[in-house]
């Protein structure tokens, strides 16, 4: 139990972050096109380190020169490890717009890696007088991230999302493969002959959508890697709406579409919700907490159940 109320988290669409790397320009206007909620811009792992500067400049430019529409536009910079974020942070906040809405921040260790942004972000934005606060977002995909995930999505109010990055999380934890999310062949249980498979990214999962919604931050997950495998897309993304997420990455175009059918609620959920709203509200008129729906059990939870998928489905279209 709690005396304190769960905070809501920032009320847009994200439903897909389309990603595309900062040294290939050629992407930029057709990722404004795209049916992506989130663009990420990216300045750091698909862009090599010869090409940083360039790719940098070109991520300026571009933020002035194309027209992005109502896209979130979210630029993810280097690492604290590396030689380059500060210079992405200080060349993105004293040259582009108040157009740029967010940065992104990879392999976050600890809430000091979110100060320490937050501190030149803020220093920039008062040096240059920016009015419109840049929003963080971070990518868990280190041990030391996850360890660590509830004190990272405490640490500024700046913060409105968090992501697990599949394809680095597996590297820091040591696992044994090569692959960017989804069914792992080796990671399965045998009954009787039988193999039945599990879900590693399950328990990395579940801690981030816990922190997140203590704190009121958009639990999202990270890349595919497999962009031929549709219905691979299509199962990670249906066990993460599950599990409470919002969102998912695209690191190609064929995958926004199916992010943004998974992470919008279906006519027929939204229908059943709103009838089980109807429904408590007859039985709490009789003075019941609980009734039945469709013959099963419905109470006073169903109600915060029902809810979640009715303002997820009216923030979606705009209500
Ligand atoms: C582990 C991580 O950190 S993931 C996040 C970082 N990674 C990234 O940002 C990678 C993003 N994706 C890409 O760079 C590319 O999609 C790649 C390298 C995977 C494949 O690129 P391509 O070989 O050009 O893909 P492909 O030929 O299938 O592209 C089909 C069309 O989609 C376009 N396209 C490809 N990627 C993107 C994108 N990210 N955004 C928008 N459009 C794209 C291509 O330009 C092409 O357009 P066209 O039909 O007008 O010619
Ligand atoms: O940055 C993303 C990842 O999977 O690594
Ligand atoms: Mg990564």
């Amino acid at each position: 139990m709690s005396f304190k109320i769960q905070p809501q988290p920032v009320a847009r669409p994200n439903r897909c972050q389309l990603f595309g790397p900062g040294s290939r320009p050629a992407l930029f206007e057709k990722m404004a096109a795209s049916a992506a909620d989130v663009i990420n811009l990216d300045l750091e792992d698909s862009v090599s380190p010869d090409d940083k500067a360039e790719a940098r400049k070109n991520i300026i430019q571009a933020i002035g020169d194309v027209d992005w529409g109502n896209k979130h536009l979210a630029v993810r910079i280097n690492g604290l490890d590396s030689p380059y974020w500060y210079r992405d942070v200080v060349d993105l906040l004293e040259q582009t717009s108040d157009r740029i809405d967010q940065i992104m921040i990879p392999k976050v260790g600890n809430a000091a890696d979110i100060y320490a942004v937050d501190a030149l972000v803020s220093s920039i934005e008062a040096a240059k007088g920016r009015t419109k606060p840049i929003a963080l977002e971070v990518i868990i995909e280190t041990a030391a991230g996850l360890t660590h995930v509830n004190e990272i999505a405490a640490a500024s109010p700046r913060l409105q999302a968090m992501s697990l990055g599949a394809a680095d999380f597996a590297a820091s934890m040591g696992m044994a493969t090569t692959g960017i999310g989804g069914t792992q062949e080796n990671y399965y249980m045998l009954r009787e002959g039988q193999k039945y498979w599990a879900d590693p990214w399950h328990w990395a999962q579940t801690a981030i959508v816990g922190a997140c919604r203590t704190h009121g931050i958009l639990p999202v997950d990270g890349p595919f890697g497999d962009f031929s495998d549709d219905d691979g897309f299509r199962a990670q993304a249906l066990r993460s709406a599950t599990l409470g997420m919002v969102g998912k990455w695209a690191i190609h175009p064929k995958q926004i579409a199916l992010a943004n059918e998974v992470f919008t609620p279906s006519e027929a959920a939204v229908t059943e919700a709103r009838e089980i709203l109807a429904a408590m509200e007859e039985a709490k008129a009789s003075g019941q907490g609980a009734t039945t729906y469709k013959g099963k059990l419905i109470d006073l939870a169903s109600i915060r159940q029902a809810e979640v998928i009715v303002r997820q489905a009216d923030m979606i279209a705009g209500n």
